[in-house]
C-alpha cells in the first residue's frame, strides 16, 4: 500500500484519523519501553504500532512487505519522534525470525512487550481445503506465533528480564464457519500461550490473548464484497469493531494494568460470541430459513 492509499483505505481509518483516535491511556504510559509488533504494515497491527508510539514506546515492526513497513515507520517517526526499526521477514521461517529478533535485541538492547499480530487466513469451506492452503493457515498463524514467542522468550530468560506477550487471535468458542483453518490455528495458540504462562511464570513472563471478532480493518479487502456485509451484522451491537478496539485491549493488557494477568484470552467481539450469524466464505443453503 503506498502512502497515499494509506490515507484513504476502503477499510478503516486513514493514517491521520489512525493518529488521532481518542484513546483512554495517558501519553506517557510506555515511555522508555520497547515494543515490537509483527504485521504492523497495515490495519490493526498498525493502529496497534501507532497507539504505542502515542504512548511512548520505541518500536519495532516486521511484516512481509518492506514498503508498507517502511511506510508506517516513517509516520511513527513522526508520531512519535522516536527511532523505528523496521524488518521485512516472514513469521514462518523459523531463521527468518531468529535473525529479526537478534537484529532488533542488537540495535535497541531488547524489547519489553511482543505483539504477535502478523497472520491471517482465507475464506473457504472446509471441505475444499487444500493441503496448501491448510499449511499455510497453520504455518503462519500457529507455528508462526510459536517461533515468536519462543525466540523472545530465550533472550528474556538470557538478559534475566521480565517480558509480556499479547497474542491477537479471534473469537472461536462458538467455532467460525468458512475459516475452520483459522480455528484450528488460533486454538492452538490460544492452548499454547495458557501452557506457557505456566511454565514461564517462574522468569516473570506473562502471555494473553485477544480474540478479535469482526473488526474493519484493511483486512476486509481479503473477502467477496458480498460477504463481507456479513462482518457488520454478525454481533448483537450489528456493526464492526474498529483497530482502536484491539489496540487498546493490547495496551491493557502490555500495561501494569494487565500485572496480576497471564494465560487469558481477551474477547473484543462486540457480544459476537453470545449471539450472531457469520458468513465470510457465503452462507449455505442447509442455514437458509425459509422466511415464508
Ligand atoms: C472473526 C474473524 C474475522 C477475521 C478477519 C480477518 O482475519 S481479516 C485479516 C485478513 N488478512 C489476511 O488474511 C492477510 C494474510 N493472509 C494471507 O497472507 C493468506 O491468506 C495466507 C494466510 C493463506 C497465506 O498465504 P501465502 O502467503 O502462502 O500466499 P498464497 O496466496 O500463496 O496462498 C497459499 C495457499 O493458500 C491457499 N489459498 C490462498 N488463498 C485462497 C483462497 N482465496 N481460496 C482458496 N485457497 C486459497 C491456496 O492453496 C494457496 O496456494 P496456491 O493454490 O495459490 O498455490
Ligand atoms: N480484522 C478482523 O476482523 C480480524 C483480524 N484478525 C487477525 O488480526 C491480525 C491482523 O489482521 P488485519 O489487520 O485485520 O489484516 P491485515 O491483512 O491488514 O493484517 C495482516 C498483517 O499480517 C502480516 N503478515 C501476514 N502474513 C505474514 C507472515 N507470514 N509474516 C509476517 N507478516 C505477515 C501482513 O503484512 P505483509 O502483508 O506485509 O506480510 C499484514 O500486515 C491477523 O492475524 C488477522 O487474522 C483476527 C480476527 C478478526
Amino acid at each position: 500500500m503506498n502512502s497515499a492509499d494509506s490515507q484513504h483505505p476502503k477499510f478503516g481509518p486513514g493514517d491521520e484519523a489512525l493518529a488521532a483516535l481518542p484513546t483512554v491511556y495517558r501519553d506517557d504510559l510506555f515511555a522508555g519501553k520497547v515494543v515490537l509488533v509483527s504485521g504492523a504494515g497495515s490495519g490493526i497491527g498498525k493502529a496497534i504500532a501507532f497507539l504505542f508510539a502515542r504512548l511512548g514506546a520505541t518500536l519495532a515492526i516486521c511484516g512481509r512487505k518492506a514498503d508498507k513497513l517502511e511506510d508506517c515507520a516513517e509516520k511513527l517517526r513522526a508520531l512519535s519522534g522516536r527511532e523505528v526499526i523496521t524488518y521485512p521477514m516472514t513469521i514462518r521461517d523459523p531463521e527468518q525470525v531468529d535473525a529479526m529478533l537478534s537484529a532488533v535485541w542488537e540495535r535497541l538492547g531488547g524489547v519489553d512487550v511482543l505483539v504477535n499480530n502478523a497472520g491471517g487466513q482465507f475464506a473457504a469451506h472446509a471441505m475444499d481445503f487444500n493441503v496448501k492452503g491448510w499449511n499455510a493457515v497453520i504455518d503462519t498463524n500457529l507455528n508462526g506465533s510459536w517461533y515468536m514467542m519462543q525466540g523472545a522468550a530465550r533472550r528474556w530468560v538470557e538478559q534475566g528480564r521480565p517480558g509480556n506477550i499479547v497474542n491477537i487471535t479471534a473469537a472461536i468458542d462458538r467455532g467460525l464457519t468458512g475459516m475452520a483453518h483459522t480455528t484450528a490455528s488460533r486454538a492452538g495458540v490460544i492452548a499454547l500461550s495458557r501452557t506457557l504462562a505456566i511454565e514461564w511464570a517462574e522468569h516473570g513472563i506473562r502471555l494473553n490473548c485477544i480474540g478479535a471478532g469482526a473488526i474493519e480493518s484493511n483486512g476486509f479487502n481479503n473477502y467477496r464484497e458480498e460477504n463481507v456485509s456479513t462482518f457488520y451484522s454478525c454481533n448483537p451491537m450489528k456493526r464492526a469493531g474498529d483497530v482502536q478496539d484491539i489496540a487498546e485491549a493490547v495496551v491493557y493488557l502490555a500495561a501494569p494494568s494487565g500485572k496480576f494477568i497471564t494465560g487469558e484470552v481477551l474477547n473484543v467481539e462486540g457480544g459476537m460470541l453470545l449471539w450472531g450469524e457469520f458468513w465470510p466464505a457465503g452462507k449455505p443453503d442447509y442455514f437458509k430459513v425459509d422466511q415464508e
